[in-house]
């Protein structure tokens, strides 16, 4: 599975997004080291804040079936650029990824930018700074 593909099933988890509220629709779709994929959408609820985004989504889909390597994340949205994440998904990007984790930042018009960990979220919190 490449990038291309990997948007391209982003995509279609997208038109699955329950986003009555803002209309902002997300999709994301995960390549795990074992070469299974999984999609997700933002869920939102009449309690806002409430509300999962797409990449935690596909991560939770993945993780709860025991993949919980992450080998390529794919993330689309009908944004002007790349979609940008927020700092949550950011920061559960970065618990099940390793530095060389593919960060595919898309949008509908087909801009992509393949971005990694440290640059979205340097000095993201880890399992090492615990118990110090
Ligand atoms: O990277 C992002 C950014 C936002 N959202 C969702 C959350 C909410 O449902 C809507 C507007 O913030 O978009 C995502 O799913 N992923
Ligand atoms: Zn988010």
């Amino acid at each position: 599975m490449n990038a291309d593909q990997l948007v391209k099933k982003a995509i279609e988890a997208r038109d699955f997004a329950y986003a009555p509220y803002s209309k902002f629709k997300v999709g994301a779709a995960i390549l795990t080291t074992n070469q299974k994929v999984y999609s997700g959408c933002n869920v939102e609820n009449a309690s806002y804040g409430l509300t999962n985004c797409a990449e935690r989504t596909a991560i939770f889909k993945a993780v709860s079936e025991g993949e919980s390597k992450v080998e390529a994340i794919a993330i689309v949205a009908d944004t002007d650029g790349p979609v940008s994440p927020c700092g949550a998904c950011r920061q559960v990007i970065a618990e099940f990824c390793h530095e060389k984790t593919q960060i595919i930042l898309a949008n509908l018009k087909g801009d992509v930018e393949v971005t990694t960990i440290d640059r979205l979220l340097p000095g993201f919190f880890a399992s090492s700074d615990l118990n110090k």
